[in-house]
């Protein structure tokens, strides 16, 4: 694989550092300087995986007692997925006053007309997928559908590679085949869920849905890294607030229209009377959903902006059999081993990628210190 396709995303901890121009004479003050830019890095890096892992975590539990409790609209749950953006309105407003952050003012920032047609095609591709993804999850036994879902790391990988020049080393793919079997082991533990009743005509459509929603997601990913690697050339938490805040926006009017023009707004109030854990409960299970799938998508999105979008990706996928094993505790779901062996799969998986991005800093130093020794022998690519 040719050189140029080295650099997965718009800001790996590798290439952060390598924007430093002086390679060899290296001040104290330098090295400090070097040494505090990449721990930040990784900090931040943690607190976009916890919000993914939790918001993707907590959203899904209380989706799933959003219906045992007696919900039933799907537009509603679709609109949960988007719906939480005016909780960013403070984090806006708080970066626009730190707006003098060198990165930010030294990027050229794109003429409005090219940003709103960004915001309005990924809200809309957005909105798409979130309708899918819960049409899907409406006519699919769970175990049939999380199977199609693990899909969307493998339509993530193919888009990566073409849009963002994704390098895929052994350890990646390693790491996305592990994750792969960590949800069909999840699968194999559900199986019995696939005696539903569901015509055959719903399931075919469940199965149409699963596969464009996981398609459809994987290219909203690594869309979304092309415009921050080509567009935007900015990743402070104002652009990734700003661009989380704007696709949900334009995400939820589409889904808005599709709930009154569905009809199924009329018996959203029936819904909220006969829920089983009273009219309060109702609104806070909806409001609390929103809000965590929105810790989701800004979680999602940062990942994305700081090491590339087939991470978010992984991170998502790692986070599935943590679902199962936090339901042990909420719903007193019973503990089996294939969750226990799910888990530890995704974990390797997870561990094997991050193995990848250990190889490509140690990479990064050697090359600082002697730029013409380290050669792209040093990492095994297919
Ligand atoms: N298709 C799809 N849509 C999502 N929306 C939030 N999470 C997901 C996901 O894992 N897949």
């Amino acid at each position: 694989m040719e050189e140029a396709r080295k650099q997965p995303s718009c800001t790996t901890s590798t290439e952060a550092k390598e924007i430093l121009p002086t390679e060899n004479i290296k001040t104290p003050l330098q090295s400090n300087a070097r040494w505090l830019r990449t721990y930040k890095w990784w900090f931040q890096v943690a607190i976009y995986i916890l919000f993914l892992l939790s918001g993707q975590a907590v959203g899904t539990l209380l989706g799933r007692l959003y219906f045992d409790k007696g919900g039933n609209s799907t537009w509603l749950a679709t609109l949960t997925l988007t719906m939480g953006f005016p909780m960013l309105l403070p984090f806006r407003f708080h970066s626009s006053l730190q707006n003098h952050n060198a990165d930010y003012s030294r990027v050229q920032q794109p003429s409005v007309l090219v940003l709103t047609s960004i915001y309005v095609f990924l809200g809309l591709c957005t909105a798409g997928d979130s309708v899918l993804y819960s049409l899907g999850l409406k006519y699919l036994p769970v175990s049939t559908y999380s199977l199609i879902c693990a899909s969307q790391l493998a339509f993530n990988a193919v888009f990566a590679f073409f849009l963002n020049a994704q390098k895929l080393t052994f350890f990646i793919i390693n790491s996305l085949v592990l994750l792969t079997i960590s949800s069909i082991v999840l699968v194999i533990h559900n199986d019995t869920e696939d005696s539903s009743n569901n015509s055959k005509n719903k399931y075919t459509l469940g199965i149409i849905c699963t596969v464009a929603a996981s398609a459809l997601y994987a290219f909203v990913l690594s869309f979304t890294e092309l415009t921050c690697q080509k567009i935007l050339k900015s990743k402070t938490f104002r652009v990734i607030i700003d661009l989380t805040f704007y696709e949900s926006l334009v995400a939820t009017l589409a889904i808005v229209v599709g709930l009154f023009a569905s009809g199924e707004w009329k018996s959203l109030k029936s819904e909220m009377q006969d829920f089983r854990l009273g009219k309060v409960s109702y609104i806070m299970t909806i409001l609390w959903t929103g809000i965590s799938w929105q810790v989701f998508n800004i979680g999602c999105n940062g990942l994305i902006f700081k090491v590339s979008s087939l991470f978010s990706n992984v991170i998502s996928v790692v986070g599935l059999p943590v679902d199962p094993v936090l339901a042990v505790v909420v719903f007193h779901d019973k503990v089996t081993a294939a969750k226990v062996v799910s888990l530890l799969l995704a974990l390797w998986g997870f561990m094997s990628y991050a193995y990848q991005h250990y190889l490509d800093d140690l990479k990064a130093k050697a090359k600082r210190k002697c730029p013409r020794e380290v050669t792209e022998d040093s990492i095994t690519e297919i």
